[in-house]
């Protein structure tokens, strides 16, 4: 029996009514497989923790995380109890760059059954490989002065390795795909750090001459993943443009509420973490209604990266089958609950592969 330790951060809003329905999923997965079991710990980590103990989580929580396999998280932020930028680099934002999790890896397809607000999605099928450690993510920088005289500084940061690591994966998962990477820059308006990128992407592109380029502005990009989806492959941004993008990526394949997403370890030394690329919705929690596509297919994603392709591919076909059948959150034009639409991609997993 193979056997994964995964970390289960639920999180703030939405994430609390996601992530129990996606376990279920998961183990459900798990027994088809056979020889394949998934041992929970949950840790309640989120903006109700901080209200309790001033801090999103423990001192040691970093060391606690760093025994499992995997961390399974939902979303963090409730902005109305704590300022995001304190959820966020508390946790969540913690957890990547603490576990050198330098790749966020976010598809994003057409989905069978899902009416893309796109008249023409002519079948898109892309990725965007999201620098994850560096960027304009970054606390470099700082505000001085009150009142008409206040300053805000905020430095990006952009370094040869993490740049290069970014883009070497984009060409080897293109190299696995359909052979092409586009580059997301911005070189004509931010003057030191894109003009940077792009002198990293074209020496890396030397070193892959099986693989065709492209490299487009972010804001004639943002526009043709919604004019043109079907002309990307892999799409390789900084952090802040792979995090935009994902959120478009989301809504042309139906709601945001589906995209899936990894921060992956690429170094083997710590866990990976597998969240969606959603947030916690506080507009709809607690009505049971959120969708739990996403964070079913980030499961999935959990599954490929422990070298179950197979079992994750079974269970997202499933997923689009159910969708197509019409078990729909009010998100993608349903009227079915969270668990209800969960509930049934278990029991169409039972029975597509006749489980009793
Ligand atoms: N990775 C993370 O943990 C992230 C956390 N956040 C945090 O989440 C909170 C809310 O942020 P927002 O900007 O509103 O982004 P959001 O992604 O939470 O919500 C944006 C819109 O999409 C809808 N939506 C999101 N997920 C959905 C789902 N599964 N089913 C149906 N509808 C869904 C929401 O109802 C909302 O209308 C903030 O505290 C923010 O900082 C935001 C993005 C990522
Ligand atoms: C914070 C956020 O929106 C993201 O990392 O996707
Ligand atoms: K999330
Ligand atoms: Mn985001």
């Amino acid at each position: 029996m193979k056997t994964y330790d995964i970390a289960v951060i639920p999180g703030d809003g939405i994430g609390k009514e996601v992530v129990p329905v996606s376990l279920k999923v998961l183990d459900t997965i798990a027994e088809i497989h056979g020889g394949l079991k998934f041992n929970y710990t949950e840790f309640p980590w989120s903006c109700d923790y901080y209200l309790e103990h001033g801090k999103m989580m423990p001192e040691d929580g970093i060391q606690t995380l760093s025994n499992f396999n995997g961390i399974f998280l939902g979303a963090i932020g409730n902005p109305n109890v704590v300022a995001d930028h304190i959820s966020l680099w508390g946790l969540l934002i913690k957890i990547r760059r603490s576990f050198e999790q330098s790749i966020n890896i976010r598809p994003a397809k057409y989905f069978k059954g899902l009416r893309s607000p796109l008249v023409n999605p002519n079948d898109f099928d892309l990725i965007v490989v999201r620098e994850n450690s560096e960027g304009e993510y970054s606390e470099v920088g700082g505000r001085i002065h009150k009142g008409e005289d206040e300053i805000a500084i905020q430095n990006a940061v952009f370094t040869k390795k993490g740049t290069e690591r970014a883009m070497k994966y984009a060409f080897e998962l293109a190299l696995q795909r359909r052979g092409h990477v586009t580059s997301a820059t911005k070189s004509n308006g931010i003057f030191h750090s894109m003009p940077f990128w792009d002198d990293v992407f074209n020496e890396t592109k030397q070193k892959y001459s099986d693989v065709q380029t492209s490299s487009y502005h972010i804001d004639a990009l943002a526009a043709f993943f919604v004019t043109r989806p079907e002309i990307f492959d892999v799409i390789v941004a900084s952090n802040l443009f792979g995090d935009i993008l994902t959120d478009i990526g989301g809504a042309i394949m139906g709601s945001i509420g589906i995209a899936p997403a990894a921060n992956i370890n690429l170094n083997g030394k710590y866990p990976s973490m597998f969240e969606p690329v959603h947030g916690s919705a506080p507009d709809i929690y607690g009505q049971g209604i959120a969708n739990p596509i996403g964070q079913i297919w980030t499961a999935k994603m959990m599954l490929d990266h422990f070298r179950e392709a197979e079992l994750g591919k079974k269970l997202l076909d499933v997923v689009e089958d159910v969708t197509n059948d019409g078990f729909k959150t009010p998100d993608i034009g349903g009227k079915m609950s969270t668990i209800e639409v969960a509930d049934e991609i278990c029991s169409r997993l039972q029975k597509t592969y006749s489980l009793s």
